[in-house]
Formats: C-alpha cells, structure tokens, sequence
C-alpha cells in the first residue's frame, strides 16, 4: 500500500482524456498521474509496485460490470479497493476537420462505449462498421495521428479537445444518464477506516456445484440482514460451467454483520477472495437491519462468554 511519508504515486486506465482520467481527476485532483493503456497494464504497474494507487472502470449503469477489471481483481496477487468514484458519461461523436457525418462508414471507440451508442449509431449512421480501439480517447487520438480505418470516434468531449477533433453530435449515449463507476486500487495494506457509508468487494468460489448453493453463499448476507450493491457471475476459466460470483456488500469488514458473514462464507466456499472495504461514492450509510448492530453482535457474544464461564 502506500507509504504515508510519501506523496501516493497514481496511475490510470489513460490516456489523457479518459473517462477514467476524469473519475481519477475528480479524487486527486492535483495528482500527478501516469496514463497506462488498458486495465491490466494500470493493475499490473500497481502489482509490480511501479505506482500506489491505479483507477480501473469496474461498472457501468447501462452496460453493466467491466470483465477486465472484475476478472483481473480475482485472480493474480492479491489488491484491494480502496475507493469508488461515479462519473456521468456523455459521449459525442468526433471526427478530423472537414468531415461530416455523411463521410463516416466506421467508428472507432472502447467496446463499453460502443454498447452505449449503438442505438444513436444504428439511427444516424445506418450501416457504419464499429473498429474496437483500447480506449474512448485512444480512438480520438488515432484519428488526429492520422488512423484509416475509421473515420469517427465516439469519446468523451474533452478527448474530442484533446485531439483537436470536430464534434459532428453531442450527447449520443442511448441512455443520458449513464453513469460509470471507477475503482481506486492499490496492494493490500492499512483498511481505509469504517465511515459509516462503505462497501465491501468478494469474490466467491463454491466448493462443489450443486442444487441451492448459491443460496446458501447468500443466506449468509442475508441472515445478517446485508444488502448487495451488485452480483455477478463470472466463469473462472477453468472449465467450461465453472462460475465465481463478484458481489459487493453494504457495510466495512469492520462491522461485525460483515465480518460474521465473510467468517460464515470462508467456512462454506472453496475460496473467498477480500477486494476491499472503503468508503460509498454516494455517501449513503448502510442500512443495518435490526438486530444487525455492532452492539447487538457484542452482546450476543459476551452472552456466549458469559455461558462459557459458568459451565
Ligand atoms: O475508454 C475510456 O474512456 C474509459 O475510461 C473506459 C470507459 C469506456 C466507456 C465508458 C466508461 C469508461
């Protein structure tokens, strides 16, 4: 983690004019940062030391969990969250100086940003081809270095500025009020203290398949009266059928109700993957259901000392 004598060195999922430069910009807006250009290459340089902290997307409202990420996270030496940033996403579509939206037959954008535009895409440009590119401002700056292959990128409006690039439409996200949200994330160290408002990341293996066992991986939030913010599948890779599940919790493994249920999840799963607790974006304190406190799992357990010393 970071060494607290020293300034945090930050990196991100770049290059300059990202979505996710702006989510990074947004928590250290003073930060000198440097720009990796994909996912893994930003986790990598966290893994290997090279920087303290790196921001990933992870999760987008529209188009859902960013695999990358996810599956980067869950296997490979260990990393944490350490914090959650939401940023609005408003594409447009940019293009070299004297085009127009006639001249485009293919654009070129990140794969999450081509899942928000297709709708736009299909109406106004009916028949245009899509060219994958690394990143949303990648594909702008492929363009101004004189990229062939497609005459259009749909990026944010500060990539478009960036590239010296003519905006042909604004705002062409099917859904405007798309929202993403970004990761902080850095080598496992001191646990970004409990606020009140936080969440905490797992990723969980089951032991055997089997009838109602992902049921029994949730009683145990659910026993504890803990809500997911989000659940997902994802196939380890191993064989083909073979899922782990990313869930984020409400609450810090701090609270006791999360720490019960992560003790309660170790003895059940084969594995139990820790990706951190931080603090909510949204500052939205938990809601602890009753009987759920810190306080009522204090008593219960000093009941149980109690008990424990007379027999
Ligand atoms: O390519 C970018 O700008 C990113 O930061 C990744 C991304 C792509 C699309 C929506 C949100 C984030």
């Amino acid at each position: 983690m970071t060494d607290s004598s020293q300034p945090t060195r930050y990196g991100y999922f770049g290059p300059a004019g990202t979505f996710t430069q702006m989510a990074l910009k947004a928590w250290a807006p003073e930060a000198d940062a440097t720009a990796y250009d994909s996912v893994d290459a930003t986790l990598a340089a966290v893994r290997e030391g090279r920087i303290d902290a790196g921001m990933v997307p992870i999760e987008n409202s529209v188009e859902g969990g960013v695999s990358a990420t996810l599956d980067n996270l869950a296997t490979g030496d260990p990393l944490v969250v350490v914090g959650e940033v939401l940023v609005p996403i408003t594409f447009v579509l940019a293009a070299r100086e004297g085009l127009t939206l006639a001249d485009v037959t293919a654009v070129g954008t990140h794969s999450h940003a081509w899942a928000q535009v297709r709708g736009w895409v299909g109406a106004n440009l009916p028949g245009a081809t899509y060219v994958p590119t690394l990143s949303t401002a990648s594909s702008a700056m492929g363009l101004a270095a004189g990229e062939q292959n497609y005459q259009a990128a749909v990026c944010a409006p500060i990539a478009a500025d960036l590239a010296g690039l003519t905006v042909l439409a604004e705002d062409i996200g099917d859904v405007r009020t798309a929202v993403t949200r970004f990761v902080l994330v850095s080598r496992p160290g001191e646990l970004p203290a409990p606020t009140g408002a936080d969440k905490t990341t797992v990723v969980l293996y089951q032991r055997d398949d089997h009838s109602g066992g992902l049921l029994e991986l949730l009683e145990q939030f659910a026993t504890r009266g803990i809500n997911m913010t989000r659940l997902e599948s994802r196939p380890t890779k191993h064989s083909m059928g073979s899922y782990c599940f990313s869930i984020d919790l409400e609450g810090h493994v701090l609270d006791a109700r999360i720490g019960e249920a992560l003790m309660g999840l170790k003895r059940v799963c084969a594995d139990v993957v820790f990706l951190g607790s931080y603090p909510r974006a949204d500052r939205r304190a938990a809601d602890i259901a009753p009987r759920n406190s810190d306080a009522d799992f204090a008593a219960a357990r000093e009941w149980l000392a109690a008990i424990r010393q007379t027999i």
